[in-house]
C-alpha cells in the first residue's frame, strides 16, 4: 500500500478572523490542484473551526483541531467533544502534543482515552510523541517513545490503522533546530517497527519540529517519514505550501 504524504499545519494559539481569512484565501488561491499527491490539513484553535469550515469547504485543504475532550458530553466546563469537532467538518485532531503533555499534564492514559473517543466519533487522531532535550542527551529517546506509544499499540489493529503518529522531539519544536533527516529517520524506523509488530505497518508517521521550506525535502526523502507536522512555518502561506510541495 502506498501512503499518501500528509502535511499538517498546527497554528497553536495564533490567529484572528482577519489573519485566518488572509492566510486561508492565499492557501486556496496558490494551491489550485497542485498537490493532489499530498493531504494538506490545517489545525486551528476551536473558535475558528466554523471559519475553516466556511472557507475551506470544497477546497482540497482539510481541517482539524488541536485538542479535544475524552468525554462524549456532560458537565465538563470548557471542554470540546469529538462530535462537536465533527459538527464543524473536522476530520482530524491532534492529540498529546508535547505542549499539552508538558503544560497541561496530559498523561499517556489520557491521550489513549482521547484517541479512543476520537476514533469512536470517526475522526483521525494524530498522536504526538517525542523526547525532551534531557532525555535525548541521555539516550532515552526509544524508551520514552515506547512508553508514550505502549498503551496505544494495544488497540486492535483495525483501530490502530486509522491513526497517524507524529514524532516531534521537544528540543526541535520552535527552536529552529530541526532533527537531521538521519536522526528523524532512525526514530521513525523504530516507531515503524513497533507498528509492524502491532500489525499496522502502514500508519503514517509525521516528523515535526522546526520544519521549514529549506529542510523539508531532505526529511521527506527518508523512507519512514510520511509527512510533516508544521508549527511556525504553517502561519505563512508561502512557507507552508513550499513544504507541502517539497
Ligand atoms: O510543535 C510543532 C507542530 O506541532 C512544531 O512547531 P515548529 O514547526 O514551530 O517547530
Amino acid at each position: 500500500m502506498t501512503k499518501k504524504r500528509l502535511v499538517m499545519g498546527n497554528w497553536k494559539m495564533h490567529g484572528s478572523l482577519d489573519q485566518n481569512a488572509q492566510l486561508l484565501n492565499q492557501l486556496i488561491a496558490d494551491l489550485g490542484n497542485a498537490h493532489s499527491q499530498t493531504d494538506i490539513v490545517v489545525c486551528a484553535p476551536h473558535p475558528y473551526l466554523a471559519q475553516l469550515q466556511q472557507l475551506l469547504s470544497g477546497s482540497p485543504i482539510q481541517w482539524g483541531a488541536q485538542n479535544m475532550s475524552e468525554h462524549e458530553a456532560g458537565a465538563f466546563t470548557g471542554e470540546v467533544s469529538a462530535t462537536m469537532l465533527k459538527d464543524f467538518g473536522c476530520q482530524w485532531v491532534l492529540l498529546g502534543h508535547s505542549e499539552r503533555r508538558a503544560l497541561y499534564g496530559e498523561t499517556d492514559t489520557l491521550v489513549l482515552a482521547k484517541t479512543q473517543a476520537a476514533l469512536q466519533a470517526g475522526l483521525t487522531p494524530v498522536v504526538c510523541v517525542g523526547e525532551t532535550e534531557a532525555e535525548h542527551e541521555q539516550n532515552q529517546t526509544q524508551s520514552v517513545i515506547l512508553q508514550q506509544l505502549q498503551q496505544l499499540l494495544e488497540l486492535s489493529p483495525d483501530l490502530l490503522r486509522r491513526l497517524v503518529i507524529a514524532y516531534e522531539p521537544v528540543w526541535a519544536i520552535g527552536t529552529g533546530k530541526s532533527a537531521s533527516p538521519e536522526q528523524a529517520q532512525s526514530v521513525h524506523a523504530y516507531i515503524r517497527g513497533l507498528l509492524q509488530q502491532a500489525e499496522a505497518p502502514n500508519v503514517r508517521i509525521l516528523y515535526g519540529g522546526s520544519v521549514n521550506p529549506t529542510n523539508a525535502a531532505d526529511l521527506f526523502k527518508m523512507p519512514d517519514i510520511d509527512g510533516a507536522l508544521v508549527g511556525g512555518a504553517s502561519l505563512k502561506a508561502n512557507d507552508f505550501l513550499s513544504i507541502a510541495a517539497a
